[in-house]
């Protein structure tokens, strides 16, 4: 009796790849961009977020002198980085010296995130679930970045068509699902972390951001 032919092995990538594959491929990114992070001495990742961050505020530094101006109050959010992470502390200090109100992430159940003030010695404590310090002060929700100047967000590597890897808790993708589109998104990355377009798989719920700043210039996707 003669074995039926085997059935082909479908492709890792491409158009017709599940969304398995998408989980598996973005899970092999992330190992590789979280090893170079380990790797990228404190020199470095000092000297770039200082760039990133000076060529951010070429852009949101204008931008929140507006809204003062307006009388809106400025709202920027950010995040208190990791070690490996961007340093936003340059970040933090110029939005606070121009009057902006600065708001970082804190994790709540079901992988959603709340919002808290940051200032300088404000009190904080390691959150739960992953490395990261929050506020212990007032949590708000969403609605406290509607109309906000921007968000700059954290990820591990951003695509030239603008998605984002970010830890893979899908933390802010059900943030941005509820961000009103008028709200600019901005990725703060390190230079090699900015890949060509189509190298980060997209899944549906996955909302492309309007920017990404690095060391070398803040750009439009
Ligand atoms: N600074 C910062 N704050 C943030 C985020 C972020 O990306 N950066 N988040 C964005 O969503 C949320 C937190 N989500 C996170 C989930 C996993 C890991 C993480 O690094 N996990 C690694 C290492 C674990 C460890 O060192 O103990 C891992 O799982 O391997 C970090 C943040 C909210 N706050
Ligand atoms: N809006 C959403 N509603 C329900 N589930 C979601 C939503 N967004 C993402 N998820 C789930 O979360 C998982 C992780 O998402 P993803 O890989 O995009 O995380 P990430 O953007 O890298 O992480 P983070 O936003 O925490 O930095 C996805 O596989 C998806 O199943």
């Amino acid at each position: 009796m003669r074995t039926p032919p085997p059935v082909p092995e479908p492709a890792a990538t491409g158009p017709v790849a599940g969304v398995d594959d998408v989980v598996d491929a973005k899970a092999a990114l992330r190992a590789r961009l979280r090893t170079a992070r380990r790797d990228r001495s404190p020199a470095r990742r000092a000297a770039e977020s200082a760039a990133a961050v000076e060529h951010l505020w070429a852009w949101l530094g204008p931008r929140v002198a507006a809204a003062t101006a307006d009388g809106t109050a400025p709202v920027v959010a950010t995040v208190l980085p990791m070690a490996t992470e961007p340093d936003t502390g340059g970040l933090r200090a110029r939005l606070l010296a121009a009057g902006a109100r600065v708001l970082v992430p804190v994790i709540e159940p079901e992988r959603r995130l709340s919002w808290a003030s940051w200032h300088p010695g404000v009190a904080t404590a390691r959150a739960a679930n992953a490395p990261v310090d929050e506020p212990v002060s007032e949590r708000l929700g969403t609605d406290a970045l509607a109309a906000a100047t921007a968000v700059v967000m954290p990820a591990l590597a951003v695509a030239e068509d603008g998605m984002r890897l970010g830890q893979g808790g899908g933390y802010y993708d059900r943030f941005l699902a509820e961000l009103p589109r008028s709200v600019p998104t901005v990725a703060l990355v390190f230079e090699d972390e900015l890949l060509p377009a189509g190298a980060i798989p997209a899944e549906p719920t996955d909302r492309p951001v309007d920017g990404v700043v690095t060391a070398a210039g803040l750009r439009w996707v």
